[in-house]
């Protein structure tokens, strides 16, 4: 399988089961140095054949002294390999190394002052006293030997401590969050003073890399790519067509489950105002009849993400007439996929929250070797990846949409007729809340800022309600508006939306959409939901 071109130096953040894991490794992203997160039951030769320029250990829920409770193997901190822990990795790395932890009197959640002692690489450029962010029942009450003690709060008797000899560094404080004032000094002191690496990843760097990395893996072999007009598929098609130019095809599969007026805009956009070869494959009745009677979500993604693969194949072997095989398939993989998926890749530690349909086995008779150039990656980056191509804002702002399309927004099965009450309940809410943002864009100037709404849709659900409509009784079908905030997809908050739009698009959909008396909406964050419904 074809690897994304990972950079040479890399941070790895050992993930103790924390709630900010994700974030460490953002914040040492944004600092232009790559990182990437691993599991704590990591080996000390795993550790050594990704050769890390650094490590970081994350918080996390458990005591260190609790039956079962996660630990470091002590011979990674001797590695040589600079060490940073945070929180339950401060405790870890103290207690790895011979220290102690107890539990505080009490614990300290939120705002904490603390005070310096002493002179501290990771400290540098940073007051005596600050304002760190901390959630902790226990701490370390004795630091391993050769240790010093750099800060302390009133409860906490060691805030922070190193042995800069031998380049051990820990904080009790979580310096990733924002709400550390000089969290993001010290990660830059400890990747940039301490560490010496170089902040070389840039997005001209990774655009660089992974084109001599397609390039050197594909030869002069042909590549098809799964293209969905999707925000992903296009950067992969951007990478692929630079790095090599007419051995691509895309191939767009219209499984009928796409939006209203999607297939005809994917077909305008990819033939007219992109110079690349495109296949239009219409699925739409192979899909429906595969789908039918299937109620069970992860069957249903199943059956999607395999037809998925036996189309494409088709392609290919199509296209081998001309006596030149294709071996490779690329396609917009990225993380939250993979871990979502609990797939490969993630060392299987991650737990399945739903089969995305990108990482769906082969069925038998299919194979393809995959190009995934954006499988470390969260969209936030992916988007940012864009426009450093040079991808109009239309494709890179463009909301997510999943591959298994309306079907997983079908709750049961799925047949035509629900599929045309949910195109038409959907290119309400579309057009409604691309309006609201518009308005938020033009107020703040800025695409998927904070204040703008992330992702957008209706869903089908499978049960009837009775109402009135014109002094009759109803009795039909409910849509479920779900709006949600989010940055990467991995964690997301159900947008505050205005009354009056609200409002609005419920009148709309029950007014317009034969077949609905009622629209709910869906208030829950992800977790504990996740955005879509199946
Ligand atoms: N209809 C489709 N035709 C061909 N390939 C598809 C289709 N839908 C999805 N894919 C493939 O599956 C990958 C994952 O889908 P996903 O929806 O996550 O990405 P995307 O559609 O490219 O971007 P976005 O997340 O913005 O929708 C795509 O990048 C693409 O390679
Ligand atoms: O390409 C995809 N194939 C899939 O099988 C799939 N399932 C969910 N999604 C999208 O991923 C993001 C997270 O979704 P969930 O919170 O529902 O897991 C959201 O943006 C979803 O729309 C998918 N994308
Ligand atoms: N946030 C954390 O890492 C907490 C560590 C540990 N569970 C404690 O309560 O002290
Ligand atoms: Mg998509």
């Amino acid at each position: 399988m074809a690897e994304s071109a990972t950079p040479e130096q890399i941070v790895i953040v050992v993930d103790f089961g924390a709630q900010y894991g994700q974030l460490i490794a953002r914040r040492v992203r944004d600092l232009h140095v790559y990182s990437e997160i691993v599991p704590c039951d990591i080996t000390a030769d795993e550790v050594r054949a990704m050769a890390p320029a650094a490590i970081i250990l994350s918080g996390g829920p458990a005591s260190v002294y609790a039956e079962d409770a996660p630990s470091i193997d002590p011979e990674i901190l001797g590695l040589g390999i600079p060490v940073l822990g945070f929180c339950y990795g401060q405790q870890a790395m103290a207690v790895a190394l011979g220290g102690e932890v107890a539990h505080t009197e009490k614990g300290e959640y939120g705002p904490a002052v603390i005070t310096r002692a002493g002179e501290s690489a990771l400290f540098d450029g940073t007051p005596g006293e600050q304002t760190v962010w901390m959630s902790h029942r226990d701490a370390v009450s004795r630091v391993p030997e050769g240790f010093a003690i750099t800060s302390r709060t009133e409860v906490c008797p060691v805030a922070s401590m190193e042995y800069p000899e031998r380049k051990l560094f820990a904080t009790q404080f979580h310096p990733e969050v924002r709400h550390t004032e000089f969290g993001q000094t010290m990660l830059r002191n400890f990747l940039f003073g301490v560490c010496e690496l170089e902040p070389d990843w840039t997005m001209d760097s990774i655009i660089e890399d992974s084109v001599a990395a397609i390039r050197a893996e594909v030869g002069d072999d042909r590549v098809i790519l799964g293209l969905s007009g999707g925000v992903d598929s296009s950067v992969v098609a951007a990478l692929c067509a630079r790095a090599i130019g007419k051995q691509l095809t895309c191939v767009f599969v219209n499984h009928g489950l796409l939006r209203k007026g999607e297939p005809e805009e994917v077909e305008e956009v990819f033939t007219k105002q992109f110079d690349v070869d495109f296949i239009h494959v219409h699925a739409e009745e192979r899909y429906l009849e595969l789908l039918a009677g299937v109620t069970d979500p992860e069957e249903k993604r199943r059956i999607i993400g395999t037809q998925f693969w036996k189309e494409f194949f088709a392609v290919a072997e199509d296209l081998a007439q001309d006596g030149r095989p294709v071996k490779y398939l690329a396609q917009g993989t990225i993380y939250p996929d993979i871990i979502e998926s609990g797939a490969r890749k993630t060392g299987g530690k991650a737990s399945t929250i739903k089969s995305h349909h990108n990482l769906i086995p082969f069925p038998e008779g299919v194979h393809f070797d995959l190009i995934e150039p954006l499988d470390h990656f969260f969209k936030d980056e992916v988007r940012a990846l864009g426009t450093a191509l040079g991808l109009p804002d239309y494709i890179v702002h463009r909301q997510p949409f999943p591959g298994p399309g309306l079907a997983i927004r079908i709750i049961g099965d799925v047949d035509g007729e629900k599929l045309t009450i949910l195109k038409n309940a959907d290119a309400i809410v579309r057009e409604e809340l691309d309006a609201y943002n518009e308005r938020l864009f033009a107020e703040t100037g800025e695409r998927n800022s904070e204040h703008t709404v992330w992702q957008y849709f209706a869903v089908l659900p499978d049960i009837k309600s009775v109402g009135v409509m014109g002094d009759e009784r109803t009795y039909a079908r409910p849509v479920i508006l779900r709006a949600v905030e989010s940055s990467d997809a991995m964690t997301a908050d159900w947008a505050r939306l205005p009354y009056d739009v609200l409002a609005r698009i419920s009148g709309r959909i029950v007014a317009e959409v034969p077949g609905v008396n009622r629209v709910v909406y869906d208030i829950t964050s992800k977790p504990p939901a996740t955005i879509e419904w199946e």
